[in-house]
């Protein structure tokens, strides 16, 4: 019989291909925090700067995603998690990818240069390289530290919300940095757990590939305590306040305890209910960073210290 699919040729590229070269779920939370580090900071941004601000943030967030998913296809192709993304199911050739991911760096960086100020745009122009060449192209493929020095590029985007509005760089925007930067290991590494063939498979020198799963539930642990402080700190500042500081306390309380579980499981324990208490802690990540963004939003309206 003959089998029709064999003859279909190259997959078409519909429009929703090329959305997902921007990495649009992992992006909304991070457009989210540069957003309220902008809206935080003490400087009033007319709401249609502050608008287009944001959404040149997100299309240099986007392009940097494009890029990443252009020099990662290789990898992509292994993972089963990645296999059906745009390049590796061959719905888009990479040299496109790179095309979209460059134009849409130049022209991000260069509207809001215009939008907002030139300090911002270099930041963004700088975050952009960080995750495409710093992370992407040089530490994820050779130190299990990859996604804690690369996490840099996820912090900035508070940092660059703050720019824009400011032109500046301040304690608060540091700490928002810090608040971003601690928590990826612990928001990765409750993933990795749970993926480790995965990035065995594809030679991705990950922590639990390089030291085991004993190693990252360690990991794990230490940046949950190590995160807290800084989560607190933030709430002492000028954009924190009785709520920051309550939400705070609670997020960092619960992420705490499950960072300890993580810890004192083992992993016979993991593969009996299907690493569970880690897909919990994954989510719980997730919620514990918009959780304490929308903190700084309900703060700011409230009225911060
Ligand atoms: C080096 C740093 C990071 C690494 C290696 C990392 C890795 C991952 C991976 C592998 C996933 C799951 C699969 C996926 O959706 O692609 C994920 C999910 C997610 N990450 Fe991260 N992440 C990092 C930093 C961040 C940052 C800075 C943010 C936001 C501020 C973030 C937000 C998210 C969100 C929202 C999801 C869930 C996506 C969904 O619902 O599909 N991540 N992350
Ligand atoms: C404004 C601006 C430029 C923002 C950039 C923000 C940024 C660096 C986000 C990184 C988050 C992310 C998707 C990491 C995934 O790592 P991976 O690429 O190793 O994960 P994968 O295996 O899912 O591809």
């Amino acid at each position: 019989m003959i089998d029709i699919n064999a003859y279909e040729g190259t997959p078409e590229a519909e429009f929703r291909d090329f959305v997902a070269l921007l990495k649009p779920r992992v992006m909304s939370l991070v457009v989210f925090t540069a957003f309220v580090g902008l809206w935080v900071a003490p400087v009033d941004v007319h709401p249609f700067i502050a608008f287009c601000s944001v959404l040149f943030i997100a299309l240099g967030g986007g392009a940097s995603g494009a890029l990443n998913m252009w020099y990662d296809a290789d990898i992509d192709a292994v993972m089963r998690r990645t296999q059906g993304r745009p390049i590796p199911s061959g719905r888009i050739d990479g040299s496109s990818a790179l095309a979209l991911g460059l134009i849409l760096a130049g022209f991000s960086v260069m509207m809001l240069g215009l939008a907002a100020n030139w300090f911002a745009a270099g930041f963004l122009a700088f975050t952009i390289f960080f995750y495409a060449v710093v992370y992407t192209i040089w530490l994820k493929r050779w130190t299990p530290q990859n996604i804690v020095i690369g996490g840099a590029a996820g912090a900035f985007p508070p940092m660059i919300g703050w720019a824009c509005a400011t032109g500046g760089i301040s304690l608060e925007s540091l700490l928002m940095f810090a608040l971003v930067f601690f928590w990826t290991p612990p928001h990765f590494w409750a993933l990795a757990l749970f993926m480790k063939s995965d990035y065995h498979a594809a030679k991705v020198p990950m922590l639990t590939v390089t030291h085991g799963r004993p190693a990252t539930r360690r990991h794990i642990f230490a940046y949950t305590l190590v995160l807290a402080p800084f989560a607190i700190w933030l709430g002492l500042t000028s954009v924190g306040g009785p709520v920051y500081l309550a939400a705070s306390v609670v997020l960092n309380a619960l992420f705490i305890h499950g960072g300890w579980q993580i810890l004192r499981r083992s992993e016979d324990a993991a593969i009996a209910d299907g690493y569970a208490v880690e897909k919990r802690v994954f989510k719980l990540s997730l919620n514990y960073l918009f959780l304490h963004f929308v903190a700084l939003l309900v703060q700011n309206w409230l009225g911060a210290w």
